[in-house]
């Protein structure tokens, strides 16, 4: 098998004085999209926080095309490729989407052709492009969120529940544009608990619970295996068709 893009191994993680990650093995194959479930509060979002630099690793290892990315400031992993889209998204309110996309575009102006394909993903960008931010719905909020994330081209994007709140047209907006983000270049890692969005999308996937990833394998198996959704995720399908 090819060499993932990024891999755990035996990843621990301690907020503050509390310890929320036990132990997580993930492995991300290169340009695919990884559908990261789970139960609330199993450390889905700690895990993406901790590939960003954000909480403190005592013990395991963070591997980033193949090199120990582990303890490196925040900073130095977004520049190494990585792009996060954190749950409450991380937009300037009170600046307009021009000026929320200038400020992502950490290497310079914006690329014109850069822009035309994110228009092409988010065409409620292009409209309300002199829009403060804040006037913005929450779909294109967190449309705006995942554009200043790939404003410049990115290696891995990692995305909190983009689809929390959301009414399901925007949801499958969201999709299509997914969809032809992992078409075009990135390996995505998408932390959801809407599992036909997730099922739509992921081409793999892990299941955390308590701080570990207890399943990892296809989407479409798990997507086939009722009795196995029920296990990891309380769930079975037939009740969220
Ligand atoms: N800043 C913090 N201080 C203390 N405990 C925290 C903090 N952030 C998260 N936790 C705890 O860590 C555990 C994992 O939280 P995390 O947000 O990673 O879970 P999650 O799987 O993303 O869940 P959800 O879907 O509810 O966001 C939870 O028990 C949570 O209460």
């Amino acid at each position: 098998m090819a060499e993932p893009l990024m891999k755990l191994s035996g990843v621990h993680a301690d907020i503050g004085q509390y310890h929320i990650l036990h132990g997580v093995d993930l492995e991300l194959p290169r340009g695919e999209l990884t559908v990261l479930l789970g139960r609330n509060g199993a450390g889905k979002s700690t895990t993406l926080r901790t590939i960003m630099g954000l909480t403190d690793v005592p013990r395991g290892r963070v591997e980033f095309k193949g090199e120990d990315i582990t303890g490196w400031p925040t900073p130095r992993i977004a520049r190494s490729g990585i792009a996060f889209v954190p749950e409450d998204m991380g937009i300037f309110q009170l600046l307009s989407v021009r000026e929320n996309l200038d400020l992502a575009a950490a290497s310079g102006p914006i690329d014109k052709e850069r822009l035309e394909w994110v228009f092409g993903l988010f065409p409620a960008l292009k409209k309300f492009w002199q829009t403060d931010a804040g006037n913005l719905s929450g779909g294109q909020k967190q449309m705006l969120a995942i554009a200043r994330a790939i404003i410049e081209p990115r290696e891995l994007l990692l995305v909190d529940e983009p689809t929390k709140g959301l009414a399901p047209s925007i949801i499958n907006d969201l999709r299509d544009a997914f969809r032809e983000l992992k078409d075009q270049e990135a390996t995505i890692l998408l932390v959801e608990q809407n599992f036909n969005f997730a099922r739509a999308l992921g081409q793999t996937v892990a299941v955390m619970d308590d701080g570990r990833v207890v399943h990892a394998g296809s989407m479409a198996a798990l997507a086939e295996d009722d009795a196995l959704q029920q296990d990891l995720l309380g769930l079975s399908l037939g009740a969220h068709q």
